[in-house]
């Protein structure tokens, strides 16, 4: 079938990494049973877009989970599922509910454009359709989108230092907690604080201190490699570490090797009373999820560790043992 051919910048669903490398590129999957519509508009976008195509809306859905396109351009006729079928399945899912859907329909009353604003569609472009009038509205569909993901990027960056933020924090580590749940998989979380920190703003001015917050962050940042660690600005001199698929060995020596290597930056503390440097302590906890527990009673047990560490004198990491 020529949709499964790889033509230009027109992709089917096929399995290449390609896919992944033109992140700059604006993808856009068209469903429709018509071959000749697909083609037309997949000629129209692709010069500018990376272009998708589903014949039906069960492919169309496939496509739009595997791939998570920034537009969908949605046929509403069609056998099987037809395309107010395929919006529902689209809204009612999480990984597919903010992407922007446009119909393109042959369905041409003020009703039926009506059913489809109110099932969420973006737009109603109905057919025949004026090519540059379907560019147009497809290039200021997806310049919004563009926008408001670049906004809801920004909202979860902490703009002192410019790692995660709480609210990230918060989003991340339900979605990670039920993840290692059903996966039955091993989570470690760290709390990380820097040491007398109050001392080194009234030593060094609070300008330093922000300087010191930003090296010390990012420092930790590069030290946590798999793609799902992440660390987050908690609150001001606090962080929070997740280490998903991380046992309590393997995070406690990964925060050990953090907690020393931040006093080898040898950021001068004159006013502390345990090092020459500034340090941290770290408060770290492992566990595999269970329906019992919940993320925010697990972070107070990484609290008190934190305390603990801070109690035993600062500059270490206090993990909770795996049988406590
Ligand atoms: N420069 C700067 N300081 C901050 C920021 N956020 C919090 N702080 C400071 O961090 C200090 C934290 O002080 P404390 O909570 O008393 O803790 P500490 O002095 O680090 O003492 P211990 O944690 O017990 O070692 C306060 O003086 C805050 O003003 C920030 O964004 N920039």
């Amino acid at each position: 079938m020529d949709e499964y051919i790889n033509t230009g910048l027109i992709i089917e669903d096929i399995n290449d990494p390609f896919l992944i490398l033109n992140n700059d590129i604006d993808k856009v999957l068209i469903i429709d049973d018509a071959m000749d519509n697909r083609t037309l508009l997949s000629e129209l976008l692709m010069p500018n877009h990376k272009v998708f195509l589903a014949k039906d809306g069960a492919q169309g859905l496939s496509l739009a989970c595997k791939h998570t396109p920034d537009l969908i351009l949605l046929d509403v006729v069609m056998p099987g599922m037809n395309g107010h079928q395929v919006i529902k399945s689209l809204k009612s899912d999480e990984s597919t509910f903010n992407i922007p859907v446009i119909f393109v329909s042959s369905k041409i009353s003020p009703e039926d454009e009506k059913i489809g604003l109110d099932l969420g569609a973006v737009d109603y472009i109905t057919k025949p359709f004026h090519p540059p009038i379907v560019q147009a509205r497809v290039r200021n569909h997806l310049r919004g989108q563009r926008h408001k993901n670049l906004l809801e990027q920004l909202a979860l960056i902490d703009s002192l230092t410019e790692i995660y933020n709480r609210r990230f924090y918060e989003l991340d580590i339900k979605k990670v907690w039920s993840a290692c749940n059903r996966n039955e998989t091993q989570l470690s979380i760290a709390m990380i604080d820097i040491d007398f920190f109050k001392s080194y703003n009234d030593e060094y001015g609070h300008l330093n201190g922000d300087n010191a917050l930003r090296v010390v962050a990012n420092h930790i940042k590069k030290q946590l490699k798999r793609p799902h660690d992440i660390i987050a600005r908690y609150g001001g001199e606090e962080f929070a570490v997740i280490l998903p698929h991380t046992d309590a060995e393997s995070a406690q020596r990964l925060l050990s090797e953090v907690c020393t290597s931040v006093e080898d930056l040898q950021i001068a503390h004159d006013s502390s009373s345990i090092s020459h440097y500034l340090t941290i302590s770290v408060g770290g906890a492992s566990t595999i999820p269970t329906r019992d527990m919940d993320h925010e009673s697990f972070l107070k047990i990484v609290d008190e560790h934190l305390y603990q560490a801070k109690a035993q004198g600062r500059n270490k990491v206090c993990w909770r043992s795996a049988t406590a």
